[in-house]
């Protein structure tokens, strides 16, 4: 009696086929079924695999023997099942398929009850035009199954007669065969190509199954009905060893003969319905070439839209770029992003102006590892501090090796830094504040203060840059006429730095007796002043170095004044030329003894290198002792 396949469902199907083969059954039989290998697939292999654990399970004695094919070539498969449905069509029941080369011939052996036969084919002669067809014929049937519908047209392999073929709900299966199934159960022997092969299905499905409404599940799974995996293994292990009419009677007992699970009406009953159709549908499509998003929408506007409503859109992710250059000269905030928190140790930080319960630890910012790194003794025999930019901070960091900084001494060291820091950042936001004017030497203020002065032509931006570095603009008064700062002007930032403009030589609207007064100023202030700790001198980036800036800074080198030079107004010129300039200005200043390293560029009004230039001065300040 042909076995029926008629309402055979993915999943069904596909147990349907393993269980077959592992029945042994031939289609020449009458109570089996042929057997043919479909397309080398993951399901394929675990059928193969399911086969061999089968076949261990019940040692070699009777029922099926199938070998493990040594490739997973697909040809080879597709010869071997050839084979063997062409050499069982007069057979009995059973199949065993023994791979041999002999003469470039494969031994097919059917297998009786007890006799056996064997015979050899030739595998390199071209199958006949009917085996062909019937192969293509099955393969094409294994192909539909992830269609859209519910049940579709097909030619039997076997009748050649057009069958409605009905798909199961494949989520269905798989919740069955999954439930109460212990994947991780000590009982080992014999499930393992069971227990691959569903973990595989399960992977293929596990995103449809997630996707069924709950309650159509616990309708599959809950009551009597529910299908125990291992009872399925038992089962199909038992299969096995069962012959004759006990393996027909167990096969339509289990409703695995005509390609349906034995369910009661009430499991029946969800697969039937419209509802559970579109269900299917949904969870079949899922899986499939994902539709268009003009067809998406139209299905949402249809009955069944809130099944087809898919994830919710991922939102973008929003790439905040940080400027190299400094462009946030409004902004309060003086810390750099920091990205690797998790990377940076945990510090205790000392709150200013709280009592000490409340002093916290946390981990330390890029800039404050920046702070740390810096001020620890063997990086600042290697390095001159100011060549360290906060941004290069965490890789210096990450270079550094935790049992470095985690030493007692280290970590008390980063204590006291962390401390100093703190007044550091704090410096440029301070309030501006005037307190002294001097238009000769003996008026200068008491040098109670660090102090850092700004010297540099007329109208190259002295003033503009004070105003920019503290964020307070209209304290120091500019104007696009040179020679408006005629005295040298003392500013405080807070009671921790001093802030000293300078006014400018060269090309002034003054007269020339008063801006050699000028001059004569700033050369005294720059070569007698204590407490004096760096002069910038300022640098119009379009015009580059003048005589009376060489002049002044060969004062300041005899008198071992530290100097840095700081190019102005970089928004005004084509950046490459203010690389050009940097680069010509840094290769005549590389051999002097008080030029600072870097060279700075900035621009007031954009801000660009405001930061950069913060920083350094904010550790001209931390550098000094009182
Ligand atoms: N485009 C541009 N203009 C700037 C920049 N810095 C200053 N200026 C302008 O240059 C002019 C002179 O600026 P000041 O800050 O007064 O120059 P100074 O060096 O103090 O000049 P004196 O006090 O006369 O020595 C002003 O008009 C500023 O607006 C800058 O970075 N970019
Ligand atoms: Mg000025």
């Amino acid at each position: 009696m042909p076995v029926q396949r008629s309402s055979s469902s993915d999943g069904a199907y596909k147990v349907n086929r393993k269980v077959r083969v592992a029945l042994g059954n031939s289609k020449g039989s009458g109570d089996g079924v042929r057997t043919l290998r479909p397309k080398s697939s993951i399901v394929d292999k675990a059928h193969r695999k399911a086969r061999v654990a089968t076949e261990e399970s019940k040692g070699s004695s009777d029922g099926v023997r199938t070998q493990r094919p040594k490739s997973s070539n697909v040809d080879k498969a597709h010869r071997k099942s050839r084979v063997a449905t062409e050499e069982l069509k007069g057979s009995s029941y059973g199949v065993r398929t023994v791979e041999s080369k002999r003469n470039g011939s494969k031994k097919v052996s059917s297998i009786g009850n007890s006799n056996e036969a064997v015979s050899y084919v030739n595998v390199n002669e071209k199958p006949s035009r009917d085996l062909k067809s019937k192969s293509s014929r099955v393969q094409r049937d294994l192909k539909t199954k992830s269609g859209n519908e519910g049940f579709e047209a097909v030619i039997d392999g076997n009748s050649g007669q057009k069958r409605k073929r009905i798909y199961a709900d494949p989520g269905m299966v798989d919740d069955r065969m999954f439930h109460g199934f212990d994947r991780n159960s000590s009982s080992k022997s014999n499930n393992n190509g069971v227990r691959l092969y569903l973990d595989k299905v399960k992977k293929v499905t596990r995103g449809k199954v997630r996707e069924l409404k709950d309650s159509s599940r616990n309708t599959l799974l809950t009551g009597s009905n529910k299908f125990n995996g291992s009872e399925f293994l038992d089962k199909k292990i038992r299969r096995g060893n069962t012959e004759g009419a006990d393996k027909q009677k167990h096969v339509q007992e289990n409703g695995l003969g005509n390609g349906t699970w034995k369910t009661s009406d009430k499991r029946k009953t969800p697969l039937a319905t419209k509802k559970d159709l579109n269900q299917r549908n949904y969870a079949v499509g899922s899986v499939e070439k994902p539709r268009k998003k003009k067809d998406q929408g139209k299905k949402s506007l249809g009955a069944d839209s809130d099944l087809t409503e898919g994830p919710p859109p991922k939102k973008k992710k929003r790439v905040i770029r940080i400027d190299p250059h400094d462009v946030s000269n409004k902004r309060l905030d003086d810390g750099i992003a920091n990205n690797e928190v998790d990377s940076l140790p945990k510090v205790f930080f000392l709150q200013f102006l709280a009592p000490p319960w409340r002093w916290k630890t946390r981990s330390a910012s890029s800039r404050e590892c920046f702070y740390m790194i810096i001020k620890m003794p063997h990086i600042l025999s290697n390095k001159n501090d100011n060549l360290i930019q906060p941004r290069q901070s965490n890789e210096i960091w990450r270079s550094i090796s935790i049992p470095e900084i985690n030493k007692k001494h280290d970590d008390l060291l980063l204590f006291l830094l962390t401390g100093v820091r703190l007044i550091i950042l704090q410096v440029f936001r301070n309030k501006l504040e005037f307190f002294a004017a001097a238009k000769i030497s003996s008026s200068f203020p008491s040098p109670d203060l660090p102090e850092i002065a700004f010297a540099g032509r007329s109208n190259v931006g002295k003033s503009s840059l004070l105003n920019a570095l503290t964020r307070q603009w209209g304290v120091v008064r500019t104007s696009d006429k040179p020679g408006l700062t005629q005295t040298i002007n003392f500013f405080k930032l807070g009671a921790k730095l001093s802030l000293v403009d300078l006014p400018g030589y060269g090309f002034a609207y003054a007269k020339e007796e008063v801006k050699e007064a000028w001059e004569e100023l700033v050369k005294e202030y720059v070569t007698t002043r204590v407490g004096l700790k760096r002069v910038c001198v300022l640098v119009d980036t379009k015009w580059g170095m003048k005589p009376r800036d060489l002049e002044l800074i060969d004062l300041m080198e005899r008198f071992q004044t530290k100097y840095q030079i700081v190019l102005t107004k970089t928004d005004l010129v084509f950046p490459i030329d203010v690389a050009r300039r940097a680069m010509q200005i840094e290769e005549n200043f590389k051999a002097k003894k008080s030029a600072v390293q870097p060279l700075m560029m900035v621009s007031s009004k954009t801000g660009a290198g405001i930061r950069s230039l913060r920083t350094v001065l904010a550790n001209v300040a931390r550098l000094v002792r009182h």
